[in-house]
């Protein structure tokens, strides 16, 4: 499976196309706007969010509510483009156009990407290194999920800490309906009150603020990846979508970060084996994968997010077109993301995943995938 999405930030649309997907997959846009809903919330979005409210048309590779195995093409309309179509549009003239962005924002991609596409109008970058272009890969994300549901893979996106605040309260499964009713996606009500009150206070400073996203998946089988192909590894896999989310900039696999003070006795999870439940570990320090592959134990990826670039009291920069010293540009931003950013996260490890499901199992329609994917889990069971 793989896809390709289109769409400038404020220009009329976000294009997906998917290839490889099986058929007979039963999907509709229910599937979809859910994840679109979830990915837009999060306390700390600015006024954009307010003006969208993402939802995906289905335009092709599906019939009567299942996949046929043609292409799916997915498309998210942009609300805000009626603001933006004069600025946005492809015909040639009326140059220099409005809101022509050239004081280059520390932390954003204007400087290198002005200076690799030679655009002296900053915009011409940052139309596609915006995180807008997130909402159609959630929605390809999505499809993805719905694939894994039929192999009994479920998952979360969450908050671990943002804005200098850890949640205290460990992740349960239980805690899912909590997290999806926090405005901050964490577990810890009282962190959650402190991270509110700060993100409160960075606005009126006109600061931004960070933080440390997790997804979880559950349910997977063992030996999804390859420990004999350095581009098949799933924990490398994993970690290109993670640090591929715009902001991430450290990935985390179990606790990986903490297990290297540590000696390996008390690092690796001790195997185990019963009668019907086939290998197990008590522990999930290695989250999820050892030697590039599943082990069948919970998959659990951190990553860290920077604060957003977009300053509302600005850093010094050079405004591009007179190397002036200016201040850095301001564009309508958030003061922080990082609540959507773990459901991007989810999602795209869920792309991952099903890649690396259809890579094992193959198949051209729906039933043959499940199939084959029971007939492993039992091999894997008694193996
Ligand atoms: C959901 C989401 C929303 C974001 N919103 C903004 C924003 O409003 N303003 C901004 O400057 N950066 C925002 N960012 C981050 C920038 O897109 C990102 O920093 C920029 O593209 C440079 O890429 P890099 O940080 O990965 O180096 C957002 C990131 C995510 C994940
Ligand atoms: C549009 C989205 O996020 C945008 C990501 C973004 C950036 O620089 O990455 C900058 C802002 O863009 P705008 O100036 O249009 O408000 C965010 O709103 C979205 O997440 O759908």
């Amino acid at each position: 499976m793989r896809f390709l999405t289109s769409g400038e930030s404020h220009g009329p649309q976000l294009t997906g196309i998917i290839e490889g997907l099986p058929s007979r997959l039963p999907l509709s846009v229910e599937d979809i706007n859910p994840w679109l809903r979830k990915r837009q919330g999060g306390y700390g979005r600015g006024r954009r969010m307010v003006i969208e409210t993402d939802t995906v048309e289905i335009v092709s590779g599906v019939r009567a509510g299942r996949t046929t195995g043609a292409p799916v093409t997915l498309v998210i309309k942009n609300a805000d483009y009626r603001n933006w179509s004069e600025i946005m549009d492809p015909a040639p003239g009326n140059e220099p156009r409005k809101k022509a962005l050239t004081a280059a924002r520390p932390g954003h991609a204007d400087l290198a990407g002005g200076i690799k596409y030679h655009h002296k109008d900053l915009r011409d970058v940052l139309e596609r290194a915006s995180a807008r272009e997130t909402a159609m890969r959630v929605a390809v994300g999505a499809v993805a999920h719905k694939l894994l549901s039929f192999f009994g893979v479920e998952s979360v996106g969450f908050v671990a800490g943002m804005a200098g605040v850890w949640s205290k309260v460990p992740f349960d499964w239980e805690l899912r309906s909590r997290i999806e009713e926090s405005p901050v996606r964490m577990t810890d009500p009282e962190a959650e009150a402190e991270v509110i009150r700060r993100v409160d206070e960075a606005k009126a400073r006109g600061d931004t603020l960070g933080g440390i996203i997790e997804a979880r998946f559950k349910g997977l089988v063992p030996g999804l990846g390859s420990q004999m192909h350095w581009e098949r590894k799933l924990d490398g896999r994993v970690a290109q979508v993670a640090l591929s989310i715009p902001a991430v900039k450290g990935v985390e696999i179990g606790t990986g970060f903490e297990n290297a003070m540590k000696p390996g006795s008390q690092v690796h999870d001790a195997i185990y084996w019963e009668e019907g439940r086939g290998y197990y570990r008590q522990t999930n320090r290695a989250g999820g994968t050892e030697g590039g592959m599943s082990t069948g134990e919970e998959l659990v990826v951190r990553a860290a997010l920077k604060p957003i670039a977009t300053l509302m009291t600005p850093l010094p920069t050079v405004d591009v077109v007179t190397h002036q010293p200016a201040d850095a540009a301001r564009e309508r931003s958030d003061t922080t993301a990082v609540p959507a950013a773990s459901v991007i996260l989810e999602a795209l490890t869920g792309i991952v995943l099903a890649q690396a499901y259809l890579e094992k199992f193959g198949g051209d329609t729906l039933e043959e995938l499940v199939e084959r994917v029971e007939r492993y889990k039992e091999h894997a069971r008694t193996y």
